[in-house]
């Protein structure tokens, strides 16, 4: 699916939040979104959703605007993993995942057996055998976000828009959510925009990149030629020195 975002501008009363931001994604990419906390990030992403309204500019899903998109069929197409704080499901892991498949079963009807075949290919995708049976609540953050990731995921959308899936995660489950959205992407052409604070997660993995700035700027371009050490340090008010002790414990023997 493809997306355009055209001079969108949103206040949250007289205080603006983004100012005239423009970009575009198509199908098979992913784009990240960056920058410090309380910028807008998660703001912009509920315009794209049509959950807050631009004051300025246009959202364009496969050139047409949100408005113009009958709703059951943009839900059908679109998946959403918000920000877990503390929420509480009354469900196992299984039936949780199998939420993501109510697109497909209707009001009121059981799922059918592809709906169960789905959930078991996304079960083992996501490594969550040995969880599968448990209660929601009985799960670590980290396993929580693994499996709202995965319901996300079974719905076989055309587009992801997920809110800090590295919340929770240690580096490791965090490099396995990226690959298998990659794999995704490429796999199966669906088009991804996450916000996250992980730049290793966005150099390894993203086409493209969004920063956001406090005083409402903004750098767009592709991954590798936007995320570098000059526009980081500036959007993050950092000094140069931030990467010197990693760039030689780290990157330097790899
Ligand atoms: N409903 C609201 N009414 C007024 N201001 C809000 C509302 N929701 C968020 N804000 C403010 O808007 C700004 C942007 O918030 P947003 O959640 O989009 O930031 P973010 O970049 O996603 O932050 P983080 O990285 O911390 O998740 C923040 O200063 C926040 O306090």
């Amino acid at each position: 699916m493809n997306i355009k975002v055209k001079k969108a501008t949103f206040f949250y009363g007289k205080r603006c939040i983004f100012n005239n931001i423009n970009f575009e994604l198509n199908e098979g990419e992913m784009l990240t979104i960056l920058g410090p906390n309380g910028v807008g990030k998660t703001t912009l992403i509920k315009c794209l959703l049509g959950f807050s309204q631009l004051n300025q500019g246009n959202i364009f899903f496969d050139n047409k605007l949100y408005k113009d998109i009958n709703k059951k069929i943009f839900w059908k197409k679109i998946s959403y993993v918000p920000q877990i704080k503390e929420f509480n499901f009354s469900y196992d892991v299984k039936s949780m995942i199998m939420l993501g498949r109510n697109p497909y079963i209707g009001f009121m009807k059981m799922p059918e057996k592809n709906d169960h075949y789905e959930v078991e290919k996304i079960i083992e995708l996501f490594n969550l055998e040995k969880i599968k049976n448990k209660s929601m609540n009985n799960l670590s953050g980290g396993e929580k976000q693994m499996v709202l990731i995965a319901r996300a995921m079974v719905s076989n959308p055309e587009m992801m828009i997920i809110d800090e899936p590295e919340l929770n995660l240690d580096i490791s489950n965090q490099d396995k959510i990226f690959k298998i959205l990659n794999k995704l992407i490429k796999n199966k052409k669906v088009s991804c925009i996450i916000n996250t604070h992980n730049p290793i997660n966005v150099i390894k993995y993203s086409d493209l990149s969004i920063l956001m700035k406090k005083d409402l700027s903004y750098y767009y371009g592709k991954t590798n030629e936007v995320l570098n050490i000059d526009n980081i340090t500036d959007v993050f008010e950092l000094s140069k020195d931030y990467f010197k002790k990693i760039k030689d414990k780290i990157f330097l023997e790899v």
